[in-house]
C-alpha cells in the first residue's frame, strides 16, 4: 500500500485494502503559469543545470589545522560522499578527486593564488574536465564568479549539486514545489552578491566579473519576489491540508512509525522489509526518496501500524535549502515510534548519526522525542563478526534488510514501543461465542488468540483503553 501524505485521508478511510493510491497527476498550474517561464529559465540558469550531465573534478577542501578543522572525520571519507553526490546524477561522472587543505573557507577568492593556479592547469590539462565541484556548502558569489573565470569552467558547489539531485529525483507536485522553494534564497543571494559586488568597489579581479555579470539581474527582483509568494502560497495550502491529516490520523488511532535517517542508511529498504511491499523501490544513490510515504504493517500481535518513510539527512548543507522540506519531517516527528536507521558499514556510520540526532533535536518541539526512538544499524549483512560484536553495548537493534536479519527483533521491539507511547496493552476477555461482544471484539481491534472454552470463547486482544471504554460501556453496564 502506497500513498502520498496528502492521501493520508483516503488511506484511512479504507486502511487495509489493497488499492494502491499513486499520486495522481497533477498540472503544475502554480509553478508553470506562463509569467514564469521567464522566470523558470532565468532560474535554471543561475543553478547552471546541465542534463546532459558533467565530466566532474571534485575538490574536497578542508581546514589543515586550528579550532574550525573537523576531527571527526577524514578528508578522504568527506571526498568519497562528494563522488556520491556527482555518481547519483545520471549522465555525471568523477573524473578525478584533488583533496586541499586550507587554513578557512571565508578568503575572498576562496582558495589561495597556488592552489587556484593548480586546480586551473588541471582542468586545462585534463580535457574530460567538463565542471568543477567544490565540497563546500555554498559559495559566495563573488568566490564562485572568480573561480569560474579562472578555471573557465561551471563550477558546483553542495548546493547545487544537491539541487541538480532534486530536480532529477523530484517527481509528486508536492517534491517538486519544495524543490522550487528551496532556490528561491539562493537566487537572492546571488541577486545581492551582484549588488555587494557593486558596492565593494572594484579594482580586484573577481569584483570586475561580479559588475560585468549584473546586466539582467535587477529586472529580474519584481519577478522572483512575485514567483516567491505563489510558490509559499501553494506550500501553505499543501502545509495546511497536512496539518488536517495529521488530526485525522491521530483520530482514527493507528499507530504511526516514521522512519528516518541519513542519505542511503536504509530507510526505504527497511519500510519495504517491514511491509512486504514490493512498490518501493531502494536505490544506490542518495535522496533517492524526496517524498514523504505511508505504508501499511502489522507486529507480532497482529497490532497494524502506519509505517512513513521520509527524505534523508546530509551534513554540510545550508538548513535554508532542506527548510521546505523540514515541513515533511515535522510531520514525522508526529508519529508515535521514530526509527532511526544508520548503514553501520559507512566509515562515516558515527558521524551521520550524530548529525541526524542534531537535526531530530533541533526539529523537535516535543521534549520526549528521544523515548520514542528505536535506533537500528543496518546493513550489518557487510560487517565482519569482529566488528558486529564492537557494536553489541549499543542499544540499536541490529538488522540486515538484505538477508532479513534481526527483522522479527526490531518488530518485536517496535510493537513494545508502540503499546507503551499509545498505550496499547493484550488483555484477554471470556465472552459467548458468537454473541455481539464476541463480534465486537473482532471487528474492532486486533484479536491475537482465540480459545474455545465450552460456550464461552476466551479472546486475546490488543487494545486501547478506548477500545476497553467502548466495550464496557456497550456490554458490560448493559448487563448490570
Ligand atoms: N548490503 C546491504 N545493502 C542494503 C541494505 N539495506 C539497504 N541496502 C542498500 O542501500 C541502498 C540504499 O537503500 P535505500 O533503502 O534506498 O536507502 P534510503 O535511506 O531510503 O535512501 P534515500 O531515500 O536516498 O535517503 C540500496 O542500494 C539498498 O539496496 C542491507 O541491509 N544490506
Ligand atoms: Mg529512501
Amino acid at each position: 500500500m502506497v500513498s502520498t501524505a496528502r492521501d493520508i485521508g483516503t488511506l484511512f478511510g479504507e486502511p487495509w485494502s489493497r488499492r494502491r493510491y499513486c499520486s495522481r497527476h497533477h498540472h503544475h498550474e502554480d509553478i508553470d503559469a506562463d509569467d514564469d517561464v521567464q522566470m523558470r529559465d532565468f532560474i535554471d540558469r543561475q543553478l547552471k543545470l546541465a542534463p546532459m550531465g558533467h565530466q566532474v573534478l571534485v575538490i574536497q577542501p578542508y581546514i589543515k589545522w586550528g579550532a574550525n578543522k573537523d576531527r571527526s572525520t577524514r578528508p578522504e571519507v568527506k571526498a568519497e560522499e562528494s563522488g556520491s553526490l556527482v555518481r547519483t546524477l545520471s549522465g555525471w561522472k568523477v573524473v578525478e578527486t584533488m583533496l586541499v587543505g586550507l587554513t578557512s573557507f571565508r578568503k575572498h577568492t576562496f582558495f589561495g593564488p597556488g592552489n587556484v593556479d593548480a586546480i586551473a592547469l588541471k582542468v586545462q590539462q585534463n580535457k574530460r574536465v567538463s565542471a568543477v565541484f567544490i565540497s563546500v556548502n555554498v559559495l559566495k558569489p563573488v568566490q564562485h564568479q572568480h573561480l569560474e573565470h579562472r578555471f573557465r569552467v561551471p563550477v558546483y558547489d553542495r548546493y547545487l549539486m544537491v539541487i541538480q539531485i532534486f530536480r532529477q529525483h523530484a517527481t509528486t507536485r508536492e517534491a517538486k514545489l519544495q524543490v522550487a522553494l528551496a532556490e528561491v534564497p539562493y537566487i537572492w543571494s546571488r541577486i545581492r552578491g551582484v549588488q555587494e559586488g557593486y558596492a565593494e568597489r572594484l579594482g580586484t579581479e573577481a569584483g570586475q566579473i561580479v559588475l560585468s555579470g549584473n546586466l539582467g539581474f535587477s529586472d529580474k527582483k519584481d519577478l522572483l519576489k512575485e514567483y516567491e509568494k505563489k510558490l509559499k502560497r501553494s506550500v501553505d495550502k499543501l502545509r495546511g491540508h497536512r496539518g488536517h491529516l495529521r488530526h485525522g490520523r491521530k483520530g482514527k488511532d493507528l499507530p504511526v512509525v516514521a522512519v528516518v535517517g541519513y542519505t542511503n542508511a536504509g530507510k526505504t529498504s527497511l519500510v519495504r522489509a517491514l511491509t512486504g511491499d514490493e512498490g518501493l523501490a531502494p536505490r544506490d544513490c542518495l535522496f533517492a526518496t524526496l517524498d514523504v510515504t505511508v505504508h501499511g504493517g502489522i507486529l507480532p500481535s497482529n497490532v497494524r501500524v502506519l509505517y512513513v518513510d521520509t527524505i534523508g539527512f546530509i551534513s554540510d548543507i545550508p538548513t535554508r535549502l532542506i527548510e521546505p522540506f523540514v515541513a515533511t519531517l515535522e510531520d514525522a516527528m508526529f508519529a508515535d515510534v521514530i526509527i532511526h536507521v544508520t548503514d553501520v558499514s559507512h566509515p562515516n556510520a558515527a558521524v551521520q548519526k550524530q548529525h541526524v540526532e542534531k537535526t531530530l533535536k533541533d526539529l523537535s518541539l516535543d521534549v520526549d522525542l528521544l523515548d520514542r526512538v528505536i535506533d537500528v544499524s543496518n546493513k550489518v549483512d557487510r560487517m565482519t563478526e569482529s566488528l558486529q560484536s564492537q557494536q553489541c553495548d549499543d542499544d540499536a537493534v541490529m538488522v540486515s534488510c538484505t538477508t532479513g536479519a534481526g527483522l522479527d527483533k526490531l518488530k518485536t521491539r517496535i510493537e513494545e514501543r508502540v503499546m507503551e507511547v499509545t498505550g496499547r496493552r493484550v488483555v484477554k476477555i471470556r465472552v459467548l461465542t458468537g454473541r455481539e461482544e464476541y463480534e465486537w471484539l473482532r471487528a474492532h481491534t486486533a484479536v491475537v488468540g482465540v480459545e474455545a472454552d465450552g460456550e464461552h470463547s476466551v479472546v486475546q486482544a490488543v487494545v486501547t483503553k478506548s477500545d476497553l471504554d467502548v466495550f464496557r460501556s456497550l456490554f458490560i453496564r448493559k448487563k448490570n
